[in-house]
């Protein structure tokens, strides 16, 4: 195995910083959806021969996939705060958490494959076309057998979903909805399914205020929900980790949800000073039953994928270790079903409470506003961002 030098720079270095990779030399499989050691070697491989820089950011993600993948979490101490590349490393390595070693695996050979096509095709991308598929900054998507997957990709910040990152998911399901897979499936990057709503979103206050920051937020909401109300194809959950906030909520409107026993659900909204979304104040009662509903909802209770399965909220538990295998060794059965015959049963058992949950949907985000705009609110937002409060 040689090693391939790869150039980082970080703010306030003076100079290039380098990164080494471990290259071999081997041939990718692109049709597997779990990757093999062999895949892996040659993810490995085609790092070498991006013609672009792939940035600091991915370079810091391939390096962490790396480590986690060959020698599991993150097993070296802390460096130091000026030992400023080191920290940036080691930072991305144990944001990994416990991720299984295969899943780092499969997530680094997603990410070569994402960076390559991104990288080649950036030169032949028309002005003003930059959401091509792969080019997203907060996912994944890929598309083959049949499956277009949309995975959450902030994984240092828990896939908490940022602006951006609502607009890119918006932009993936729509582009999904139109192309030739048969179905789509959402999941995250790292150990965290997603942590919800960055909380960070509530600091840029535009010129108008918190109102106008509020409004737009719920303008934002709403338009983001609607896409999954929307959505015309079977539309699945991978649930890999822990899942949080409107990650939770949005569930409901998914056709079906598979999770590692990794997993959690957890809808702090009464301690957040918020209130349910994503339809979950419709959908969450006829689930589970309006008391259960409630002790999520309203008091917060956190579930296990094994309490969540039992309530109806997740389809099926598979133990972390042989999550990632079962799961798509599944997807790709379904793939193989007939496409049309799928989206019109799909839309015979969701279409006739669209309009319902719209109307919801509408409801929910008019709610939030008001809400965004409370002390209870504002002081939990502070908390967290002042490092006072976590879930
Ligand atoms: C416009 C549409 C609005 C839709 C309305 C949606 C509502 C919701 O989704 S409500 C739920 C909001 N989410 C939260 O309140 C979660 C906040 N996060 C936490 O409590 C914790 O981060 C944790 C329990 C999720 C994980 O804790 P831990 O394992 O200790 O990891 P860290 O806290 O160190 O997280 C690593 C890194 O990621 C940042 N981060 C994680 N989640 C969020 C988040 N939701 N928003 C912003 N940032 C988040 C965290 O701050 C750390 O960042 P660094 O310190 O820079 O490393």
């Amino acid at each position: 195995m040689g090693w391939e030098q790869i150039e980082i720079s970080l703010p306030n270095c003076s100079a290039l910083q380098v990164i080494s990779f471990p290259v071999v030399q081997l041939h990718l499989n692109r049709t597997a959806m779990r990757a093999s050691q062999k895949d892996f070697e040659n993810a490995m491989n085609q790092v070498k021969l991006l013609k672009k820089d792939p940035g600091n950011e991915a370079k810091l993600k391939l390096y962490a996939l790396y480590k986690q993948a060959t020698e599991g979490p993150c097993n070296m101490p802390k460096p130091g705060v000026f030992d400023l590349i080191n920290k940036a490393k080691w930072d991305a390595w144990n944001a990994l958490g416990s991720l299984p070693k295969e899943t780092a695996r499969q997530n680094y050979v997603d990410l070569v494959s994402s960076l390559s096509s991104s990288l080649e095709s950036s030169s032949q991308v028309e002005p003003g076309t930059d959401r091509k598929s792969t080019g997203y900054e907060t996912l994944m998507v890929t598309s083959e057998d049949g499956i277009t997957k949309i995975m959450l990709n902030r994984p240092t910040k828990k896939n908490a979903l940022n602006v951006e990152m609502y607009h890119e998911i918006m932009h993936a399901l729509k582009a999904a909805s139109k192309d030739d897979s048969a179905i789509t499936v959402l999941t995250g990057n790292g150990d965290y399914y997603s942590s919800g709503n960055d909380l960070t979103n509530f600091t840029d206050i535009p010129p108008g205020g918190v109102e106008e920051k509020a409004k737009n937020g719920a303008i934002l909401l709403r338009e983001f929900v609607g896409c999954f109300i929307d959505f015309p194809k079977p539309l699945i959950a991978m649930v890999n980790g822990p899942a949080v906030g409107i990650s939770v909520t949005l569930l409901g409107l998914f056709d079906a949800v598979y999770a590692s026993d990794r997993a959690t659900f957890h809808t702090p909204f009464s301690h957040l000073g918020q209130s349910p979304e994503g339809c979950s104040s419709y959908t969450f009662p006829k689930i589970m039953s309006p008391a259960k509903a409630i002790e999520m909802l309203v008091f917060g209770k956190k579930l296990t994928a094994g309490e969540a399965c039992a309530q109806g909220l997740v389809t099926e538990v598979f133990p972390d270790s042989t999550f990632q295998k079962e799961v798509w060794t599944r997807l790709k059965a379904f793939a193989k079903l007939p496409p049309n015959a799928m989206r019109i049963s799909k839309g015979i058992i969701r279409n006739r409470e669209k309009e319902t949950l719209h109307a919801v949907n509408a409801e929910e985000c008019s709610v939030l506003q008001g809400r965004w705009l409370s002390d209870e609110c504002m002081n939990a937002v502070v908390n967290f961002l002042s490092r006072k409060s976590k879930l």
